[in-house]
């Protein structure tokens, strides 16, 4: 199978899942996977991220919109796409009394192409638990052991559900120099993490759910630059600095947000010295994604709050 090198490993327009139930999960989700780009889906719990995945991995029909995994439909065109891809779920499933080894060989038997398992064993450095029953393995080795089943087949595009999810902070780093490796011969991925750090060292771009919807796309910087910096200091409200700053007084803990963290920073030194006045504990932080992160989480937190202030005012005039 071949795709034209411009072309997209996945493409996801517009869609929309419903359960049964009628509990729409996702509203309307549209993003690219260019080839060898890594794209990681964030959102709080719920926000839509495992029902998106399992549709583009084929595991679910959409109720609207469309998918295109190297061009073709993950569902429809399942025979052609399947052998080219690899998924980690957040669990793989594999029968316990299984050796690590002999899972491995199980699923080779699968690929079309597969890796020596030796090789799959030594890249997520499971070597040493080959005769190891899948069942005795901790949470971390079967993560890694799930990471070594998804790539077996030599993908071109790799699904991660939450991959470093119980990883030790040296697990983790390796798993993430995995991932580069594959990343630069040339493999895409869309992964799914809670771990903002790993979506910064990992991604090209970011997509950003709440309740189904993408609040927020783009490069790390493309999203972070949507957010302010904060200045943070003890003492007296400053005056109007560079003018496009927000100050939150409580006591005397001041908070500036700023969209130009220098100015600002250097307009409140300027007057902190003209004026003698001592700012205690004063601390500068540009937005990070972590910071952006949570400001959209309670942004959209605060739209449904003044929604559903609204949708009760309205129902009390109709009531009286
Ligand atoms: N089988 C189902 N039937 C009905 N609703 C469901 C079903 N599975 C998930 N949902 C709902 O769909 C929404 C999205 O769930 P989903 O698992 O996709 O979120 P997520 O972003 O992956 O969350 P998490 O970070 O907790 O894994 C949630 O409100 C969830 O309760």
């Amino acid at each position: 199978m071949t795709t034209s090198p411009e072309s997209a490993a996945v493409e996801v327009s517009d869609l929309r899942r419903r359960y049964r139930g009628g509990f729409e999960a996702v509203r309307g989700v549209s993003f690219t996977v260019r080839p060898g780009e890594l794209v990681a889906l964030l959102g709080t719990n719920g926000a839509g991220k495992t029902s998106t995945m399992e549709v583009i991995e084929g595991l679910a029909e959409p109720s609207g919109g469309s998918v295109r995994v190297l061009g073709k439909d993950p569902i429809r065109d399942r025979t052609t796409v399947r052998p080219h891809v690899g998924i980690m779920l957040q669990s793989s499933g594999m029968p316990g009394d299984l050796t690590v080894v002999e899972s491995l060989r199980l699923w080779a038997g699968t690929c079309a192409t597969p890796r020596p398992v030796d090789e799959a064993l030594e890249m997520v450095k499971l070597a040493d638990r080959a005769a190891t029953p899948v069942k005795q393995l901790s949470g971390g080795e079967q993560r890694r052991l799930d990471l070594a089943l998804a790539i077996l087949g030599r993908p071109r595009v790799l699904f991660l559900d939450e991959p470093t999810t119980g990883l030790d902070p040296e697990s983790r780093r390796a798993t993430w120099a995995l991932l580069s490796t594959l990343l630069a011969e040339g493999v895409s991925m869309l992964l799914t993490t809670h771990y903002l750090e790993e979506a910064e060292r990992l991604a090209d771009r970011l997509v950003i759910l709440h309740q189904g919807s993408v609040v927020a796309a783009g490069t790390l910087a493309d999203v972070v630059a949507a957010h302010p910096a904060e200045i943070r200091y003890r003492g007296l409200r400053p005056p109007a600095l560079v003018g496009n700053e927000t100050v939150r007084v409580e006591g005397d803990r001041v908070t500036i947000r700023t969209r130009s963290l220098q100015g600002s920073l250097t307009a409140l030194l300027a007057w902190a010295s003209a004026s003698q006045v001592e700012l205690a504990e004063l601390a500068a932080t540009p937005a990070t994604l972590e910071t952006a992160f949570l400001a959209l989480s309670a942004e959209r937190a605060a739209d449904a709050q003044r929604d559903n202030e609204q949708d009760q005012l309205r129902d009390e005039v109709t009531v009286r």
